[in-house]
């Protein structure tokens, strides 16, 4: 069943893959993989279960180093270093109960450390690194297997996966919408993720929605063994439209803390982004010039980008004849 319509993804949800024991190449791969590709053609999104998070290291994560992060006095959190989308970003006035931090190489333990010592100058804090570092890993290995399985299955050969995978930075992003005085739930506002592909993983607490084709929006439950896998905009732009960036927003019950982690995938400094050769031909016209990920993000972020409800589109689109 490659094609869901809208009205069965509504009655079905987001479909839900499992990945566990799905090596590539081996029992599983063919199936897992023209499942998780469907999904995410239809709706930019797939649910994986997978044990790359378990049971220890999600209570370890959000049991500690998530809450002793955001414990940190504010100026500690503000010391890390910033841009439009790295570093902390506080409570703003629109939205006063939530918090979030993207920082870290997270591929590279040394640099965790060096931000641990940071954050906590007196002996740092290892056991933060430690479980940071552990979930990067575990992820990292998670998300390149869905990127790879959607793109061989859009018909993109193994060395050309490869490359692409080698061009991408791995970071980790933790989120914490407190308890709003008003008592109310805290929105965030619909939004398509500006990167390449984001592992989601909520803690307890529901309140990720993606949303379908018809515009209808579909709840993640908060299962302790599944993850939400949603493309970015980057995405749509390698694959040359054929997955498109996810619209999603987090709407949270009134009355709970909520934390999420997520484990994104951008390019490296400075990488100009375009569509995959093979998924460009006379049938399918470049859908996007090349891209420049800092330059968009720039644009996007800081720039006239800022008021547009599709940014990407202006900025790379190629006009389409209608
Ligand atoms: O907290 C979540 O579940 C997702 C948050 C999100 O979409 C984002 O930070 O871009
Ligand atoms: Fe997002």
């Amino acid at each position: 069943m490659d094609h869901i319509d809208d009205a069965e993804q509504r009655l079905q949800g987001i479909r839900r893959v499992d990945l566990r024991g799905v090596e590539l190449g081996g029992r599983g791969w063919e199936e897992a993989r023209a499942a998780v590709a469907a999904s995410m053609q239809a709706l930019g999104a797939v649910l994986v279960v997978q044990d790359a998070l378990e049971t220890d290291l999600r209570r370890d994560l959000f049991g500690r180093a998530v809450p002793e992060f955001f414990a940190l006095p504010l100026d500690a959190k503000r010391s890390l270093v910033s841009g439009p989308i790295n570093g902390y970003i506080g409570p703003m006035p629109e939205a006063p109960a939530y918090e979030s931090v993207r920082a870290w190489e997270t591929t590279n333990a040394g640099t965790v450390r060096n931000v641990g010592d940071l954050l906590w100058p007196h002996g740092g804090n290892p056991a933060f690194c430690d479980t940071v570092s552990a979930f990067a890993a575990n992820m990292l290995a998670l998300e390149r297997k869905v990127e790879a399985m959607i793109l061989e299955s859009l018909g993109v050969g193994q060395g050309v996966v490869a490359s692409h995978l080698d061009s991408l930075n791995y970071s980790v992003r933790l989120s914490r919408y407190g308890v709003s005085e008003a008592g109310d739930g805290m929105l965030m506002k619909p939004h398509r993720d500006c990167t390449v592909l984001s592992v989601v993983v909520q803690h307890d607490v529901e309140g990720l929605e993606v949303q379908a084709q018809d515009g209808s929006w579909l709840a993640v439950a908060p299962e302790p063994d599944t993850v939400a896998v949603i493309a970015g905009e980057l995405l749509a732009v390698v694959t040359n439209g054929r997955v498109p960036a996810c619209v999603h927003r987090v709407s949270t019950p009134r009355g709970r803390e909520r934390l999420s982690a997520q484990f994104v995938s951008k390019p490296k400094d400075g990488n100009t982004v375009r569509p995959l050769d093979e998924l460009v031909d006379a049938d399918h016209p470049p859908l996007y010039k090349p891209c420049n990920f800092d330059e968009y993000v720039r644009f996007r972020f800081a720039g006239d980008g800022q008021k547009l409800s599709d940014p990407l589109e202006a900025f790379c689109g190629v006009a389409r004849v209608p």
